[in-house]
């Protein structure tokens, strides 16, 4: 049994099918990437996932508890993260003060500030700080970050809440080569704690991250295994990667 296991998923929006009796398991410290052409559904099962999006039938389960249907706030509360492509932090405070707030979960990021520091706070955020590189940006205000820097920053709020798996949707889109060479670095680190899914179409990125290569295709599993069987597997080359030299 993983982290999380998803069986027979099925969801239609009025009378078209858009996950198709998809299944996956995702095994404790592991990353799993998943990809597939535009379409495919990745965005969707994130969101089912999540309880952004609520299944027409299937089941996922969380650590052997049931949270088909449960609403997004309920499942995240159980442990899942979600860092989305578009930025969520907020821009006037600084970057530890984001992290306190992701820290206790409260909805009101004021009344967090001023309430009473929870016991592991700084344990948690010298260790976010330490993963995400971001240590000499503590009392730099959010808004004035680099794009890399705050896509890093929402990471690490994600991570204060010490989510059971974490769900990253294409974290390097818009990043320089640089910014994604060092992405790669922190996932890496990450993944020895932490158990991930991440859609992503970047290929090479992909290649440098993943323990475990998920390829969908009109809603449903068109195979799954490392990059480079999936490199050498006829249908993905076909449906997805296309040439070799892509
Ligand atoms: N709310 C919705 N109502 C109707 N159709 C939807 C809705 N959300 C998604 N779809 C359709 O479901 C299909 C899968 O979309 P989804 O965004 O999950 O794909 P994706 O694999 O994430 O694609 P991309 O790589 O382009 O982000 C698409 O055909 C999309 O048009």
């Amino acid at each position: 049994m993983g982290v999380l296991d998803i069986h027979h998923l099925h969801k239609s929006f009025g009378g078209t099918k858009v996950i198709n009796d998809f299944s996956l398991e995702v095994t404790e410290l592991t990353l799993c990437c998943l990809v597939g052409p535009n379409g495919a559904g990745k965005t969707t099962t994130m969101d089912l996932i999540t309880g952004r999006q609520k299944p027409t039938s299937g089941q996922i389960i969380l650590r052997n508890e049931d949270i088909t249907g449960l609403g997004e706030h309920e499942i995240a509360r159980l442990g899942i993260g979600r860092k989305f492509q578009v930025p969520a932090v907020f821009r006037d405070l600084t970057v530890r003060q984001n992290l306190e707030v992701a820290f206790s979960r409260e909805v009101n990021p004021f009344k967090n500030m001023f309430s009473m520091r929870p016991s592991g706070l700084k344990a948690k955020l010298d260790e976010v700080l330490s993963v995400t590189g971001l240590g000499a940006r503590i009392d730099t205000e959010a808004g004035t970050l680099s794009h890399g820097e705050t896509q890093w920053l929402e990471i690490g709020m994600v991570l204060m809440q010490d989510p059971a798996i974490l769900l990253l949707d294409e974290p390097v889109a818009g990043m320089t080569e640089a910014e994604i060479e060092k992405t790669v670095g922190i996932l890496n680190e990450l993944k020895k704690t932490n158990t991930l899914i991440v859609v992503e179409h970047d290929m090479a990125f992909v290649r440098s991250i993943a323990d475990v290569v998920t390829v969908m295709h009109m809603g449903s599993l068109l195979a799954q295994g490392s990059i480079e069987e999936m490199e050498a597997n006829e249908r993905v080359r076909e449906v997805y990667l296309g040439d070799p030299e892509d």
